[in-house]
């Protein structure tokens, strides 16, 4: 093969390449693509990981894949097949998870540049960070739909994958949810909500039921006043919960659809302030089911596929009763083996998916939205980007492309480049930057010495809560261990058994208090991280706002010459947050000012993806972040636009 490219690449390049070892994240969409360029423009030393197996719906993208491969290790049929087509190069797979501990700083040192390929934050946010460890070139590529992007990762170059903000996931109110929904997402967001509270894991954050609370109703007592009104017989949410109240009455169908669709409804329409501007909700009887479909004037024989009709209300009906039959029926089977075990919401189970599209029509007729297809509503409830062949296929290329400029050591000819929709006002539909972009010196991952500062209540967060919610959550760790500046005391330890004593100790109970300095080192990672800690007081624990704050910016850390003397905590509180990611969207966001920790009560994950999750987040949690950091930060930095972009709302994912 190094024959066949002879007088393809210049000489150099092509010596290059032969000289080149390369590791391959990924064996999906890019993956495939990106390892058959490789093999077939001479790369001789490949080694490629992917940690899933090769599923039918792989097979109309991912070319290196057959029907008889179906169920077999990506990386090993990828290489398998991509060996076909360059019996010279060497290829090795391995059929594992980039982040296992096997795959530590050694491993990627042996590698001349890694091409990342891959379909989640966690992965990504880890290689980014192993290959700052061993200063080895990183090629990053995304795709959504028809958009992608290539970027280079190099330490001291470029920005890291974590240098900057990324967008929001798409947030809704829960109110919206739970009182006022507007969109069929919104009814769709609940009613898989309700599958949770009915079968599935249940979360008291998950509430379906309508929402006192909600800041558009306050003053008004006619929500209790219904409440009251409303006999308990037919199963007071707010008393008992959903699922032991569903449970209680064998999941009757009637029983369950009268609570959620008539009487709820009711206790909604009494909350009046919530419909002086607004169309009223119409709560349904069971009996009389309408034979009409919200958004068609009459109950029309539609043409196209079952699943590309929309259903009648009526046939919502029938096939609630149904889907609520099964899955209990499956609930049930699944409890007699343990009692705690529940139902896994998912998109491909029939039963499941029949549920959560027939609950989603009735709630958005009642309140008057357009109802949806099953198909429509699979989608959206999977939070499904359609993967495009072509769009991986250019992505894949430039991919390529770029690590042939890394081998001739032309760095800063790596400009992230953006596949667009739509051409730009150039004509150009492959979009660089104008030059590689420079680290952002403030990053929590990349900087000489990074640093972060958690506002935290001291007095209430535990520490089982600082390891899981903050530094594997929110900080991309994998198994951090913590120790008290000064002190030397080991809070957190990664070995089993070590501090397990401590989880479930208050912060302030072990000595980390406002002022306090927490050296975090996660080994695996090859990361360490200082954090500095700002006591900040939480009002209550029914308290909407987030359980902690993260800020980056290390130059607030350092005290001003005539502060000097006092070292105080001042010297910890953050003058001028830089923002951090919040979300794995992939385009990167300049201009946040501070970052938001979405409180775990809120966020609701809508699908299996770990890139794809939906939060939600109270939109009056925004005003009471901002208010309480203004309290906390020094005076000459309160500005309206360092506090107003906390959360950006962005639908791309990558
Ligand atoms: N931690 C990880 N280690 C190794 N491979 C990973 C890891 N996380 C994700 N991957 C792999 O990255 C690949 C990403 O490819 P792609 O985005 O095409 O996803 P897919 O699962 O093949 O397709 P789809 O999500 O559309 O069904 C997947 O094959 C996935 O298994
Ligand atoms: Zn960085």
């Amino acid at each position: 093969m190094a024959a066949a490219v002879n007088g393809m690449f210049r000489e150099e390049l092509r010596d290059a390449i032969l000289r080149s070892k390369v590791l391959v994240v990924g064996a999906g969409g890019i993956g495939c693509e990106i390892l058959k360029n490789l093999v077939m423009s001479g790369f001789a030393d490949i080694e490629i990981i992917d940690l899933d197996t090769i599923d039918v719906s792989n097979l109309n993208r991912q070319f290196l894949f057959q029907k008889k491969h179906v169920g077999k290790s990506k990386a090993s049929v990828a290489c398998e097949t991509a060996l076909t087509f360059n019996s010279d190069a060497k290829v090795i797979y391995y059929h594992d998870s980039i982040t296992s501990p096997d795959f530590g700083l050694s491993f990627f040192k042996k590698f001349t540049v890694v091409l990342n390929a891959l379909d989640n934050r966690a992965a990504r946010n880890h290689v980014n960070r192993m290959c700052l460890a061993a200063d080895i070139p990183l090629i990053e590529s995304g795709t959504a739909g028809y958009e992608g992007q290539v970027e280079l990762i190099k330490k001291g170059l470029s920005q890291c994958y974590e240098c900057t903000p990324k967008a929001a996931q798409k947030t809704y109110p829960g109110c919206t949810i739970r009182n006022t929904p507007s969109e069929p997402i919104h009814c769709i967001v609940w009613a898989k909500h309700l599958f949770n509270q009915l079968f599935g894991e249940e979360d008291p954050d998950e509430d379906v039921s309508p929402d006192t609370a909600d800041p558009e109703a306050t003053g008004n007592t006619a929500g209790e006043v219904a409440l009251q009104a409303e006999s308990n017989d037919k199963g007071n949410i707010d008393r008992v919960s959903t699922r032991v109240w569903a449970q209680s009455c064998n999941y009757d169908p009637e029983k369950l659809f009268t609570k959620l669709f008539h009487d709820d409804i009711k206790y909604l329409l009494s909350m009046d302030n919530l419909w002086k501007k607004r169309r009223p909700p119409m709560p349904l009887n069971w009996k009389e089911l309408p034979d009409g479909v919200a958004g068609c004037s009459k109950d029309i024989t539609q043409p196209g596929l079952k699943d590309q009709q929309r259903w009648s209300v009526s046939r919502c009906g029938t096939i609630f009763a149904e889907s609520v039959k099964n899955l209990s029926q499956a609930l049930k089977a699944s409890q007699e083996t343990s009692p705690n075990n529940h139902l896994i919401w998912d998109k491909d189970d029939q039963y499941a998916m029949d549920f959560v599209a027939a609950c989603a029509n009735i709630r958005a007729h009642i309140f008057g939205i357009a109802q949806k297809t099953r198909f429509d509503i699979k989608s959206m409830a999977g939070n499904i980007i359609p993967a495009i062949a072509t769009t991986n296929a250019i992505i894949a290329g430039l991919v390529v492309l770029h690590a042939f400029r890394v081998l001739e050591n032309n760095l800063r000819a790596c400009r992230s480049v953006y596949l667009r929709l739509k051409m730009n006002h150039r004509n150009q539909l492959l979009v660089p930057e104008k030059a590689v972009n420079p680290p952002n010196p403030q990053c929590y991952v990349c900087a000489p010495t990074p640093q972060a500062i958690l506002a935290v209540d001291t007095s209430t967060m535990i520490i089982k809560e600082l390891e899981e919610l903050v530094l594997k959550n929110r900080l991309n760790m994998i198994a951090p261990d913590v120790m008290i500046d000064g002190t030397g005391a080991v809070v957190i330890s990664s070995e089993e058994g070590e501090t397990e004593g401590n989880n479930d100790k208050r912060l302030e109970e072990l000595g980390i208090k406002d002022g306090t300095i927490l050296k975090v080192d996660d080994f695996q990672q090859n990361y360490s991280l200082t954090v500095f800690i700002v006591h900040r007081e939480r009002p209550g624990l029914k308290d909407d706002s987030p359980p902690f704050l993260i800020l980056s910016d290390k130059n607030a850390l350092e005290p001003k010459v005539q502060e000097k003397e006092e070292k105080d905590i001042e010297i910890e509180k953050p003058s001028n947050g830089q923002a951090i990611e919040v979300s794995d969207t992939k385009k990167r966001k300049n201009d946040a000012t501070e970052d938001e920790v979405v409180p775990k009560k809120r966020k609701v994950e809508i699908n299996n993806a770990d890139d794809d999750d939906i939060c939600i987040i109270e939109s009056n949690d925004v005003h009471r972040i901002s208010s309480e950091l203004k309290q906390s930060i020094p005076k000459k930095m309160k500005s309206s636009e360092d506090l107003d972009c906390l959360i950006v709302y962005d639908d791309k994912n990558d």
